[in-house]
């Protein structure tokens, strides 16, 4: 199985890109959205939640009442590194399932901390989606209900961008048009197809 990791900072584009390969038949494991079910009601881990911050963590239907957590977590780097050490194992064994079962000629994992996690042991070759830093904040703020100060914190609590360029096989220059993005995806993928193909042999 040929793993292409693909990651970014929040807002850098990943979901945008990842839908583009999914639309070229490409099986997508995605962190982010692992991070919601491991937590979701009837889960240890929303248990061991509960039992850390109180029960004022859940809202009154017994989900995660995540715009809560995260103004705790990003403002707290003990909290942080607390529910990192929780939901990061099991992020990794799901992440694990997902990529055994994925059927299509490579499979990515899409993952905010690939690089700061060992999930980038599980890749063999690592793509970076790239914003300005000031590209991201906008983006995210236009997204989600967060404000600047908000945003910048999450951002500085993940990879420097110089670190993680330096990281990168592949980098995707997402500072473009939507559709300039697919047209450099559909090179890419061409790329992957042919890495994927010689692995095999
Ligand atoms: C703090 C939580 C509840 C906030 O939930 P919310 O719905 O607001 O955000 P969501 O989960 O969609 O994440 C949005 C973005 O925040 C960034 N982010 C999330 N967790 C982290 C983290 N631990 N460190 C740095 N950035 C993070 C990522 O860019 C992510 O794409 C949630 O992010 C969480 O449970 N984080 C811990 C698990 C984790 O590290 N997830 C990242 C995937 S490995
Ligand atoms: N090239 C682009 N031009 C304009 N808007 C874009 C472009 N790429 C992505 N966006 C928009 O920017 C926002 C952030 O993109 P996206 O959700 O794909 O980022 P992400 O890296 O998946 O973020 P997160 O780490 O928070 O999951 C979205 O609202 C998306 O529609």
């Amino acid at each position: 199985m040929y793993v292409v990791g693909i990651t970014g900072g929040i807002g850098s584009g990943k979901s945008a890109a990842t839908e583009r390969f999914e639309s070229l038949g490409i099986t997508v494991v995605d962190a982010d959205v692992i991070s919601r079910i491991i937590v979701e009601p009837g889960r240890p881990a929303l248990a061991a939640i509960a039992d850390h911050f109180g029960e004022d963590i859940l809202q009154s239907d017994g989900t995660l009442d995540r715009a809560r957590l995260r103004t705790l977590v990003f403002n707290s780097p003990e909290e942080r590194s607390w529910l990192e050490q929780l939901t990061h194992p099991l992020i990794g064994e799901e992440i694990v399932t997902q990529l055994t079962a994925a059927k299509s000629p490579y499979v990515m994992l899409s993952s905010p901390l690939l690089l700061e996690t060992s999930q980038a042991q599980l890749t063999d070759l690592v793509i970076v989606v790239d914003v300005p830093v000031d590209v991201q904040v906008q983006r995210t703020m236009a997204r989600d209900d967060n404000d600047e100060a908000q945003v910048r914190r999450i951002i500085d609590a993940q990879m420097p961008r110089k670190d993680r360029l330096a990281r990168a096989d592949i980098v995707i220059d997402n500072n473009q048009s939507l559709a300039a993005l697919g047209e450099s995806i559909n090179h890419i993928h061409a790329t992957l197809l042919s890495k994927a193909e010689a692995k095999e042999h």
